[in-house]
């Protein structure tokens, strides 16, 4: 704000000073006119500057899905594709031709999700725990007893479907690929496996298989952890995905779906990273949780 009020304020006042001065010396009336436009200019030049400031800041920020709606359908936005899938091999019925990104909270639940973090979270902890020979197999047995584990094939196929259902592909045709993976952020220790999530990205260019993006949320913007949000880049205009346990989002994967992740300011914030390829040999198997 305190620059565009110098650019406005400031530059008009001095030229009409200077061009007042000119005018006792000479005193002729003819520059008046030469003066007033060249105001005029400077005053356009200044509010051009003004606008760039303003449309280079996150003001021009559209919600694309909040946190606290429900999207009982899929939610799509076609773009164009960008021509990085021309660089690859085509496989019919997978290869995007139609580009674009979609928002559902209805293929997982958020029970689901749940079930889901607190598995990761006894699990991780459990890996914690001192290993000694034999006892791994009745530490797993204990986990499955105790927490209902999530059937990772299930969610992994009910996403794969959806994907294909909104771009018109044969979800046969689709492979799970490396690296599929939970993140966890919290604003202390931002450097993960994936470290500076928040720099602008494409994922095709990044992780090289990818022909669709899917990420599964398991916590809540602004109720778990502020800062987070997703951005899509496009140009001078973002449009935000506020995560949302449960919620599913995905993408084709060329630069047409450029994003960044904001940084996460406060709490923490856990997703799952469920990427797809056209191409069978970068095909992986549903991974097993131990
Ligand atoms: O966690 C997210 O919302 C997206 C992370 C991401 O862009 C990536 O891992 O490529
Ligand atoms: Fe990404």
């Amino acid at each position: 704000y305190c620059h565009r009020h110098t650019i406005h304020g400031g530059s008009p006042r001095r030229t009409v000073s200077s061009a007042s001065k000119h005018q006792q010396k000479k005193g002729s009336g003819w520059k008046k006119p030469i003066v007033g436009t060249v105001a005029v200019s400077l005053f356009i030049i200044a509010g051009g500057l003004g606008w760039l400031y303003v449309s280079q800041d996150e003001f021009v920020t559209e919600v694309f899905v909040r946190q606290d709606e429900f999207l009982d359908g899929t939610k799509f936005v076609q773009v164009p594709c960008s021509e990085d899938y021309e660089n690859f091999k085509r496989f019919k019925g997978c290869t995007p031709q139609r580009c674009g990104r979609a928002v559902t909270d209805a293929v997982i639940s958020r029970e689901e999700a749940g079930r889901m973090l607190r598995y990761l979270f006894v699990s991780f902890v459990s890996q914690l725990m001192p290993k000694s020979h034999g006892d791994s197999e009745l530490k797993g047995n204990l986990l499955f007893f105790f927490f209902c584990p999530p059937n990772l094939s299930s969610l992994r196929q009910r996403i794969q479907e959806e994907i294909a259902r909104t771009f018109g592909l044969d979800a046969s045709r689709l492979f799970l690929t490396k690296p599929t993976f939970f993140s966890r952020m919290n604003n202390t220790d931002a450097k993960t496996i994936h470290d500076e999530y928040w720099h602008p990205h494409v994922d095709k260019v990044t992780y090289g298989s990818f022909d669709y993006t899917s990420l599964l949320y398991l916590s809540d913007y602004g109720v778990d952890f502020g800062g987070g949000r997703f951005v899509f880049m496009d140009g001078s205009h973002n449009r935000t995905m506020e995560p949302r346990a449960g919620r599913v989002s995905f993408f084709s994967s060329g630069s047409e779906n450029l994003h960044r992740v904001e940084k996460v300011s406060w709490g923490t914030r856990f997703a799952i990273t469920v990427s797809f390829t056209c191409d069978p040999t970068h095909a992986i198997s549903d991974p097993t949780l131990t």
